[in-house]
């Protein structure tokens, strides 16, 4: 339940309602609105800074826009809670990244405020140009407006979009919601930029003094009127990058003003006939101190107190994979000069942070650009270094044109550090790991491996750092490992050799990657009824270990194959060899247990796994069935 007072807000059941306020009363709605969402996300987690960021910036855009006629694109959509609890899903907000509950990001299917998805950056700016147009072309859409982050302008998307948009010359609307912060401190040249251009001007000041449009208007906004007023004259503007890839642009404005934001949007709506960029510079976390001085730390959270902004995270006993990844990182990298990383905006999340305390000037954090970040690493390699090319695996997905064309095409060793394999949580299915074992495994003299534990991850660092003769890839999954014990330093494994986990009869459990844990559970279980399956972990998805599975195949009925992966990865491999190497004309049976052939929703990992039907459980019965010479069927048919 709601612990805060919130009379105003309580009035509101949707953005129509906020239309008949005066703007004295949208100020008060903010302040409440900022108070419901820390309250709300005290109990559920989720991104709390950028929300907060833009509470009022999410107030005036609903006042002034005709949504959901007019759309209004967020990107990334982690900062949509205050949206959302203006567009009629404020009684739902305490289910915020649950399983069944609301999305943490926009989702069309929620809501037709949410006229296009997100999760993943960048996208917003050809989005809303993609409705421009079909306003344009009669579809019964109204304005479009695209609403990007400074972190997130920064990838190659963005200004490929505001490239187009520019030269189209459609009326569209950016809100460049400029923070200074990505989920770490934001890098790059345009952030440079984007400072220099909110830097105190004060002849343009005084230049608006003298326009009696802007004289009327209180001091604060007279700059961002100059600019507006740039925008209805059609007076040459003063050269900024948007101004010349054909923008207007009015700013910089505070964007938690809402006496400044509210004139500025009305005069932008009255009177753009093109595209318009608005510069608000607002404040990660405003209004809640902890979240205010640790905007990184809030950027995503677990559940807190709010009157200390402690936050309760579950403690566990065994390492995270992510920081025995960074440890086994920075120990090799001080044993090898040569060691260098990359990371494409987050160097906590994938654990490169711990070299770069240690090795500042061999990480290189280059904002969100994963497509650059790939082939920057391909170059690196090209010149002689040992690049780690630390990416999440849904993140990699933009980026593998570059890793077919710029790594896989030209066999140079990047190493991948593929972290968030599998099913993640609570960012649901945007943000699930599953297709890089499909996308990574059909590609000539890629070595691909998978942990089962956190030693093995360690084994496998080392590995790839030792492995110079292609590009290679780690991928496991976000969390905690297993508590395996760790090895002081890593072994170099043979490529493309398996092990055996448990000998057994009959039916052969064939694990890639941290599945295994679930498979040695089935495998209990099983020989509770008195069955004993052997269980094998391939550690390599490629190349697959044919010797390995000559054996398992001459020496059992059946072989099932389980990874943390879509269909057409690990499994679709095995099956193929052992199709093509003949072993199915002797009446070999194999199932793959893969994901479904579908999207899973948001839940508690185990819960997507159990959706998933991956269960040890899950695997258990299948297993059961080729004992029993009975056809299980594993069919996963696609939704919707
Ligand atoms: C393609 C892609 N890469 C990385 C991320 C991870 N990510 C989510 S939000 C974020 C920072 C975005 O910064 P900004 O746009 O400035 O928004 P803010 O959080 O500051 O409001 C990052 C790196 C992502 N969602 N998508
Ligand atoms: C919105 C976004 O893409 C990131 O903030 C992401 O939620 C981080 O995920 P992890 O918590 O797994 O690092
Ligand atoms: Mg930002």
């Amino acid at each position: 339940m709601a612990s805060t007072q919130t009379p105003l807000l309580d009035r509101v059941a949707g953005p129509s309602d906020l239309r008949i306020l005066s703007d004295a009363e949208l100020a008060l709605i903010a302040d409440e609105l900022r108070n419901e969402v820390i309250d709300i996300v005290s109990e559920t987690g989720g991104h709390l800074g950028s929300s907060l960021g833009v509470v009022e910036l999410t107030v005036a855009l609903h006042a002034v826009f005709n949504t959901p006629m007019d759309k209004l694109i967020w990107d990334v959509g982690h900062q949509c809670y205050p949206h959302k609890v203006l567009t009629g899903r404020r009684d739902r907000m305490r289910t915020l990244r649950q399983k069944g509950g609301l999305s943490g990001f926009t989702k069309r299917s929620e809501s037709a405020f949410d006229p296009f998805g997100a999760a993943h950056s960048s996208t917003s700016i050809s989005a809303a140009l993609g409705f421009a147009v079909g306003r344009d072309l009669g579809m019964p859409t109204g304005d479009a407006i695209a609403v990007i982050g400074d972190g997130s302008i920064s990838a190659g998307m963005a200004y490929e979009a505001l490239n187009n948009a520019g030269d189209e010359g459609r009326r569209l609307f950016v809100i460049l919601n400029d923070n200074e912060m990505s989920i770490a401190p934001p890098v790059g040249a345009m952030s440079t930029y984007l400072s220099r251009l909110c830097a105190p001007d004060p002849l343009a000041r005084m230049h608006s003094l003298t326009e009696g449009f802007e004289a009327a208007m209180p001091p604060p906004v007279r700059a961002g009127m100059r600019r507006a007023r740039q925008l209805v004259s059609g007076l040459p503007g003063t050269g900024t990058l948007f101004e010349e890839l054909g923008f207007d642009y009015i700013g910089p404005i505070d964007g938690h003003d809402l006496g400044q934001l509210l004139p500025v949007l009305r005069a932008a709506r009255a009177r753009a006939t093109g595209p318009v960029l608005i510069h608000c510079v607002t404040v990660k976390g405003k209004g809640y101190e902890p979240a205010e001085k640790s905007a990184d730390k809030y950027h995503g959270v677990s559940k807190f107190d709010v009157s200390t902004g402690a936050m309760n995270k579950a403690k566990s006993n065994a390492p995270s994979y992510t920081s025995v990844f960074g440890e086994t990182l920075t120990d090799e990298a001080s044993r090898d000069p040569s060691i260098v990383a990359v990371t494409a905006a987050m160097p906590a999340g994938t654990g490169v942070k711990t070299m770069a305390d240690r090795f500042p000037g061999r990480v290189f954090d280059v904002g969100i650009a994963e497509q650059h970040a790939v082939t920057f690493a391909a170059g690196m390699a090209a010149s002689g270094l040992k690049p780690v090319c630390a990416i999440y695996s849904t993140f990699l997905q933009r980026g593998y044109d570059q890793v077919v064309h710029d790594v896989a095409l030209q066999g140079l060793p990047v190493r991948f550090a593929i972290d968030r394999a599998g099913l993640v949580g609570a960012d649901g299915a945007t943000h699930a790991g599953a297709f890089d074992l499909a996308y990574l495994c059909s590609l000539p003299g890629f070595v691909v491996m998978a942990p089962s534990d956190e030693a093995e991850l360690r084994h496998m660092v080392t590995t790839s750092l030792a492995h110079d003769a292609g590009p290679s890839a780690v991928r496991f999954p976000r969390g905690a490992g297993v508590g395996a014990e760790l090895p002081e330093r890593g072994d170099i494994l043979p490529i493309g050799k398996g092990r055996i986990i448990r000998e057994g009869e009959e039916v052969a459990i064939l694990s890639l990657g941290a599945h295994l844990s679930e498979c040695v559970v089935a495998a209990d279980l099983l020989a509770e009824q008195g069955f004993n399956p052997t269980i094998a972990d391939a550690r390599f998805a490629k190349p697959i270990d044919t010797e390995l599975l000559a054996d398992l195949a001459a020496t059992h009925s059946a072989i099932v194959t389980v990874e943390q992966g879509a269909q057409g990865g690990f499994g679709a491999h095995v099956l193929s060899h052992l199709a093509n190497s003949g072993a199915l004309d002797r009446g070999l049976r194999i199932r793959t247990m893969t994901l479904p052939d579908r999207f899973i929703e948001q839940a508690a990992p185990n819960e997507m796994y159990e959706d998933a039907g991956m269960t040890a459980q899950d695997i258990k019965e299948v297993v059961r069935a080729l004992y029993a010479r009975e056809t299980k069927i594993l069919s996963f048919p696609a939704v919707g």
